[in-house]
């Protein structure tokens, strides 16, 4: 029914190494974020973090060093819909970038999920 070529898209968008990546960062972490070094709206995200939830272990992946860099932020995009960095999970929740980070500290949600 399907061709070879569909077949092998399918195998390996569904078990990529960046897929399981990502998959077992969110899963295994409160707090997820998925960065660049050099970005510094991902500055601002983690600086939040660190700040307001010290006792919450972060996740970062600093994208921009991690030579399968390119694909997790591909999936990222494929998963999200979103395709900049910082792109921040909460309990495997996707919460979006800088911005909505932000909002999320100022509106109380954040705390919510993180329950401090
Ligand atoms: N409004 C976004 C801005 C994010 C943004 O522009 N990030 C830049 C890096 S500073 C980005 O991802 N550029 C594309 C890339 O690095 O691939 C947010 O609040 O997160």
């Amino acid at each position: 029914m399907f061709s070879p070529a569909y077949r092998m898209f399918t195998v390996s968008a569904t078990s990529s190494p960046s897929m399981k990546l990502v998959e077992s960062a969110i899963s295994q972490n409160q707090i997820t974020v998925f960065s660049k070094t050099t970005c510094p709206f991902c500055t601002a995200t983690k600086r939040l973090f660190s700040d307001k939830f010290p006792d919450v272990p972060v996740k970062i992946l600093e994208l921009d060093l991690l030579e399968e860099g390119p694909a997790i932020q591909s999936y990222l995009a494929q998963k999200t819909g979103q395709r900049t960095v910082p792109n921040v999970f909460v309990n495997s929740q996707h919460i979006g970038g800088n911005d909505t980070t932000q909002a999320a500290y100022h509106n109380g949600k954040l705390s919510t999920m993180l329950k401090t």
